[in-house]
């Protein structure tokens, strides 16, 4: 069965990169950001959405802070609070913005209801993998919040909003087990390398 593999090897790539120093984090951060801002997809979009680094995953931060002063529309996600009801929205964040933490413990805006951005209308998504190998296939975190939320993706021929997944290069595995509902990526940026998924 794919859940219990990707299980598995959910654990083994998470230990991987909680193994990572501080200082290791934050030049991987650094590079990361480098990779970004020179890709169209990053210069091209005006409203990005990203995270907030928990559990080892590589930080978009001071990519945050570079769009925000480069006039971009920055938004990070949101979980509803109730345990069952597994779905996210995306608020707008400004990098000096307080966050309270949810219940994983990762911060994010109290922004009101109303203030939520439609997925449909990010230009760019750069979602947090937990793992990724190269043909593009990823692993998260395994609630599926990334793939309910963009799953109007998969009956759409519009590309937007583009999706980047972000890891660690130390992330990377050799075949990852694919769901129907993977939501596919078009991009892999980590701190070493830019890697542009094929079209299936
Ligand atoms: N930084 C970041 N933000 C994110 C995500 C993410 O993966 N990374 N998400 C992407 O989906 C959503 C939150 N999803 C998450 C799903 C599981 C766990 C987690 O730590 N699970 C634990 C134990 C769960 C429990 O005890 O209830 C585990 O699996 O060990 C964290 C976040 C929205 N925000
Ligand atoms: N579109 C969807 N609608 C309802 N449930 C879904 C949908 N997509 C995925 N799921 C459910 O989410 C659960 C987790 O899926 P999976 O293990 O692929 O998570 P993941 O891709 O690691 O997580 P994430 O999307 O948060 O990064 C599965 O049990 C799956 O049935």
């Amino acid at each position: 069965m794919n859940s219990a593999l990707k299980s598995k090897l959910r654990l083994a790539l998470r230990a991987k990169r909680q193994s990572l120093s501080g200082d290791q984090q934050k030049v991987a951060a650094q590079q990361l950001m480098r990779r970004l801002i020179r890709l169209p997809a990053f210069r091209n979009a005006r409203h990005i959405a990203a995270y907030i680094a928990s559990d080892g995953e590589i930080s978009p931060a001071p990519l945050l802070r570079f769009a925000n002063l480069n006039a971009k529309h920055c938004y990070l996600p949101k979980i509803s609070p109730s345990a069952t009801n597994k779905s996210m929205a995306f608020y707008p964040y400004h990098h000096r913005q307080q966050l309270t933490p949810n219940r994983y413990g990762i911060g994010e805006p109290c922004g009101l209801h109303r203030q939520a951005q439609a997925p449909h209308k990010l230009d760019l998504v750069l979602l947090p993998l937990t793992g990724f190998d190269k043909k593009g296939r990823r692993l998260g975190m395994g609630g599926g919040y990334y793939d309910r939320a963009f799953a109007f993706k998969r009956n759409s021929k519009n590309r937007k909003p583009l999706m980047i997944g972000l890891a660690h290069h130390c992330q990377e595995a050799h075949n990852l087990p694919n769901d129907n509902w993977d939501i596919p990526l078009d991009f892999i940026v980590t701190d070493r390398q830019v890697i542009k998924v094929k079209k299936r």
